[in-house]
């Protein structure tokens, strides 16, 4: 018996759980600092809080971290590593994945996404239900690539960025650090780190 434990009884949490059972874990635990308040997280028990998570971490066969925002993940899974965790990535067995792919550790990897070949993922990452990134794209720590949002081949994105549902991001360009890509956007040229874009052409809100 497999046992993972989750850090994040969110939303985001519930799909990482079910992509973790497609693909084999076979018992999942919550963890949140809203417990005790919070029992459950859909049909997953939630059992303690990030202080009993990190008391309890060699309970587990894997630890992953389910939180959306960039920066708060990245935090959380420094302190696991600092703990000595054994953080592990989940991908959705309908996601497609190429060989030749580099994914960082406690990455989640959803449904339909594709990662094509010669692309270094980073660890942390959130690549999102059917979220596309091309051949030879470069993504730095902790970056979300939403729902359906496609990299075209060789994109940059730097430590931290967040390209929102549906996104485009044009061939060779980079996306800088802590950049926010709005959702629908469409972006044609590189952008400034901690810059949030919209629109299409993408510009700077
Ligand atoms: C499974 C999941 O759910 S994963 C998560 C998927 N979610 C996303 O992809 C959401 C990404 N976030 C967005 O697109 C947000 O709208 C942001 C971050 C770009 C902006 O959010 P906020 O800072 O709260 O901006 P706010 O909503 O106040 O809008 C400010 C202005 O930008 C415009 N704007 C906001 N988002 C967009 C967008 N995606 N495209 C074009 N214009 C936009 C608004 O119309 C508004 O314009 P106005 O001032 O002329 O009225």
């Amino acid at each position: 018996m497999k046992c993972l434990a989750i850090l994040g009884a969110s939303g985001h949490g519930k799909v990482v759980a079910d992509a973790a059972e497609c693909s084999g874990w076979d018992t999942i635990r919550f963890f949140d600092d809203a417990w005790p308040a919070l029992t459950s997280n859909g049909r997953w028990s939630v059992v303690g809080n990030s202080a009993d998570f990190l008391d309890n971490l060699r309970s587990f066969d894997g630890v992953v971290v389910a939180i959306g925002d960039n920066r708060t993940r990245q935090r959380k899974l420094q302190e696991l590593d600092a703990a000595g965790a054994n953080i592990v990535s989940v991908i959705h067995p309908s996601a497609t994945v190429s060989q030749y792919v580099k994914l960082g550790v406690g990455s989640v990897v959803f449904a339909n996404a594709v990662i094509n070949a010669d692309t270094v993922v980073g660890p942390g990452a959130i690549i999102n239900t059917g979220a596309v990134i091309e051949h030879d794209c470069c993504l730095d720590n902790c970056t979300h690539v939403s729902p359906n949002a496609t990299l075209a081949g060789g994109v940059t994105l730097g430590e931290l960025a967040w390209v929102g549902a549906n996104a485009c991001v044009r061939q060779l360009v980079t996306v800088g650090a802590g950049v926010v890509v709005g959702m629908g956007s469409v972006v044609i040229r590189d952008v400034d780190p901690e810059q949030t874009v919209v629109g299409s052409p993408a510009r700077p809100l």
